[in-house]
């Protein structure tokens, strides 16, 4: 029986995650209409193709002042056909068309700035399809208290597996979550070694092609920190039952361990495609987008214990989710000031995670369990500036 056509609106449909969730639906005519794009406006006439390209009905892009080159883009790529498009502009215009609704919201935006998109997404009572991990993690329990049972669709791809692996079984029998992480390019360096790092080898990725906030992430482990706390968001299981693993070759993503000693893991080769494409059509798997592992080549998969010294940000994460409902804010946007330095050459690379476990040190923490929109961002707004101050000592 034929499926009837989802409809999509894509949130950083111009990043990684964006124009990969594209070849997905070009993978599969006649399984999506992609009704609604949005972007930040780095690259209009990208955009203004893509919008070309799906018929969509709606652009966003976050920079206001690139909204004019956004319509001239337009009419370039459509003719007249342009003026059918709706252009959004500024801060709000994410959320504002992720606000709209559609079958699925693919959150694809980079940074906490995705928060209000998340939230707006789930009012609409679109499923989420969430790439964009930061906004979960900062809005942590006003996230979850917006969501129905099963809204959030992961799609980062350890929490894709994770979900997979949880598939039909009951929350109950899950004793351990077994989180994944490359190691990043410095794995097996000390902390000395990774001192003075250029900003070109913490993005040289060893298994995955990201945008470049996620990339200095997964060097710093960073990303694993966020993660964890993800999957603790998500899975409702306590942090202490988490554990991460380093696995080099990114082809297991994830495991479950169930209460009878057994594991179930989820693998594939590192290709973002396939946990998008099922983020897009869940609970239902689609014809393979990316290649599965070639079982007739030798192969190693290899498993080892983080160095957590050397990579101290899972700790911290550990800490934060311990620690209050908006140390995981400061947690965050301390991170984003401390990449957006490293990558300007500002800093060095073990500034970043040091200066957010100072401003870690230095925040009181929220009271409530429960926190309201205003206070996650009146701390994050705080955790940025006082990162700001430190980083600029460096
Ligand atoms: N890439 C990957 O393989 C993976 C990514 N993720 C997560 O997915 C998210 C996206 O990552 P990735 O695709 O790599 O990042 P990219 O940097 O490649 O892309 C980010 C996208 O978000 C857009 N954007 C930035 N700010 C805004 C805004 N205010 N409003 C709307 N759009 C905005 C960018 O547009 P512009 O360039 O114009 O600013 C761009 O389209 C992150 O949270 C990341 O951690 C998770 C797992 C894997
Ligand atoms: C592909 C993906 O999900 C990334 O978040 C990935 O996890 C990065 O790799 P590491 O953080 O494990 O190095
Ligand atoms: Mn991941």
């Amino acid at each position: 029986m034929p499926h009837a056509a989802r409809t999509l609106t894509l949130l950083g449909s111009t990043g990684s995650i964006g124009t990969q969730a594209l070849d997905v639906v070009d993978a599969h005519p006649g399984r999506f209409v992609v009704e609604a794009l949005s972007a930040g406006g780095s690259d209009v006439d990208a955009l203004a193709a893509q919008a070309a390209r799906y018929g969509v009905r709606a652009v966003a892009v976050a920079d206001a002042g690139r909204a004019d080159a956004l319509r001239e883009a337009l009419r370039g790529a459509m003719g007249p056909g342009a003026a059918e498009v709706e252009v959004l502009a500024g801060p709000q215009a994410a959320a504002e068309v992720a606000g709209r609704g559609s079958d699925v919201v693919l959150n694809g935006i980079t940074g906490s700035v995705g928060l209000r998109p998340t939230l707006a997404a789930l009012a609409a009572g679109s499923t989420l399809a969430l790439a964009n991990k930061e906004s979960l993690v900062v809005g942590g329990a006003l996230v979850k208290a917006a969501a129905a049972p099963g809204q959030i669709v992961p799609v980062d791809s350890e929490h894709s597996a994770i979900a997979q692996a949880l598939r039909g079984g009951a929350r109950e029998e899950v004793r351990r979550i077994v989180l994944t992480a490359s190691g990043g390019p410095f794995r097996g360096r000390t902390r000395d070694e990774i001192r003075t790092v250029t900003a070109d080898q913490a993005l040289a990725h060893p298994t995955w092609a990201m945008g470049p906030v996620v990339t200095v992430n997964s060097a710093s482990l960073m990303n694993k920190g966020l993660e964890l706390i993800e999957a603790h968001l998500l899975f409702d299981v306590p942090t202490d039952d988490i554990t991460v693993v380093v696995h080099p070759q990114s082809v297991v993503h994830s495991m479950v361990e169930f209460r009878d000693g057994s594991t179930i893991a989820q693998a594939s080769p590192p290709d973002m495609r396939l946990p998008i494409a099922l983020g897009l059509s869940w609970p239902e798997r689609l014809d393979v987008v990316s290649p599965p592992c070639d079982w007739t080549q030798a192969a190693s998969w290899t498993f080892e214990p983080l160095d957590e010294h050397t990579f101290p940000a899972v700790g911290l994460a550990r800490a934060a989710a311990a620690a209050s409902a908006t140390h995981p804010a400061v947690y965050n946007a301390a991170n984003e000031q401390g990449v957006a330095a490293f990558l300007d050459g500002r800093i060095g690379f073990l500034d970043i995670v040091g200066t957010v476990e100072r401003v870690l040190g230095e925040h009181e923490g929220a009271a409530a369990a429960d926190v309201t929109l205003q206070d996650v961002e009146e701390t994050e707004a705080w955790a940025r500036a006082r990162a700001d101050e430190l980083l600029a000592r460096r």
